[in-house]
């Protein structure tokens, strides 16, 4: 917001009157964002995110904060020389690697959304899946075509895990008081082992076990593009499928876009795709008629 809009009664109240139907709209519903590591830039625009989450606290929506720290795992990585490479879209983990995933996610993240959030007046908790037995992972089965031999490779991702139970009891509590969940992608599993959750995949079973009215994916991209490079406003699941088997979803988006189809199945309302990098994106996505993003609905 310029400083002229926020010195500006008039222009203020037509703001406010504007985004009063969508505040009633979404009031004791819950919302799950999901802060991406690329979306995460300068302090102002940590300020602005945390300023929309507050807000939407504030308007009597029960937010909850899923985060990743792709970028920021890379970098702690390469600072401790471990080497680090991706299959299928996630992080080979072994064990060296896991404990920096959950020092740099669970701990630094975590710790410093959190912070922002507080400096909003309103309150966070970090978490992560090992708090009040949230989620319970087990390790991932994937399996990829090997693109030369069309043969199906099954991928030892070391301590990669699926979410394959989560109980809500400790999120239910924090909806009925002042407190923020901020969570990171860790789990433990029932054998013992702490396993390291692709952040898309994380916040998907966390508000399909929410059944959220909302689930935002923020990224560095407008939302999902047509093959003209267009921003799509709106996707049903078939559509959204149909992008996929023609080429025009690849790359980290294909995950993306599945996670949202797994998420609606499961009963979230709507999914939508948007910029982290543009200012007060959630707001705008929640607050306005057209919303900021693609949104992909059943
Ligand atoms: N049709 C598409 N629309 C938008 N982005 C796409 C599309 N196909 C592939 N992508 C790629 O997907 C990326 C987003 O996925 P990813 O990098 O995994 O996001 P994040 O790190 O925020 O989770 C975009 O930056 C873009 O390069
Ligand atoms: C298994 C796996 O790949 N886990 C991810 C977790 C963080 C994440 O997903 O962060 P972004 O949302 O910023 O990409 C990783 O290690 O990078």
């Amino acid at each position: 917001m310029s400083e002229t809009t926020e010195s500006n009664p008039a222009t203020q109240a037509r703001l406010l009157a504007e985004a009063l139907p969508f505040m009633q709209r979404y009031e004791g519903k819950s919302i799950v964002v999901k802060y991406g590591g690329h979306a995460m830039g300068d302090a102002d625009l940590g300020t602005a995110f945390a300023q929309d989450i507050a807000l939407l606290k504030q308007s009597g929506v029960n937010p909850i904060v899923v985060h990743g720290g792709g970028p920021q795992i890379a970098a702690m990585l390469k600072k401790m020389g471990i080497e680090s490479r991706f299959e299928g879209g996630l992080r080979v983990t072994d064990e060296k690697t896991v404990e920096i995933v959950e020092m740099v996610l669970a701990g630094s993240i975590n710790k410093d959304i959190v912070r922002m959030i507080n400096g909003t007046g309103e309150w966070a908790i970090g978490l992560c899946g090992k708090d009040g037995n949230m989620v319970y992972a087990e390790k991932a089965e994937k399996t990829v075509i090997d693109a030369d031999s069309n043969i199906e490779r099954v991928l030892d991702l070391g301590f990669v895990g699926e979410p394959v139970e989560v109980d809500r009891t400790l999120l239910d509590l924090l909806a009925k008081s002042e407190m923020i969940p901020v969570i990171a992608p860790v789990a433990p599993g029932r054998d013992g082992h702490t396993y390291n959750i692709n952040a898309d995949t994380f916040a998907g079973a966390i508000a399909g076990a929410l059944t959220a009215t909302r689930l935002l994916f923020l990224t560095d991209v407008p939302g999902v593009l047509d093959k003209q490079g267009e921003l799509i406003d709106e996707l049903t699941v078939a559509e959204a499928r149909a992008l996929i088997a023609d080429g025009t979803i690849s790359g980290g988006m294909i995950p993306k876009v599945e996670t949202c189809i797994d998420a609606i199945e499961r009963g979230v309302k709507g999914v939508v795709i948007l910029n982290g990098k543009t200012p007060h994106a959630v707001l705008l996505e929640i607050f306005t008629e057209h919303g900021a993003g693609t949104l992909i609905i059943p």
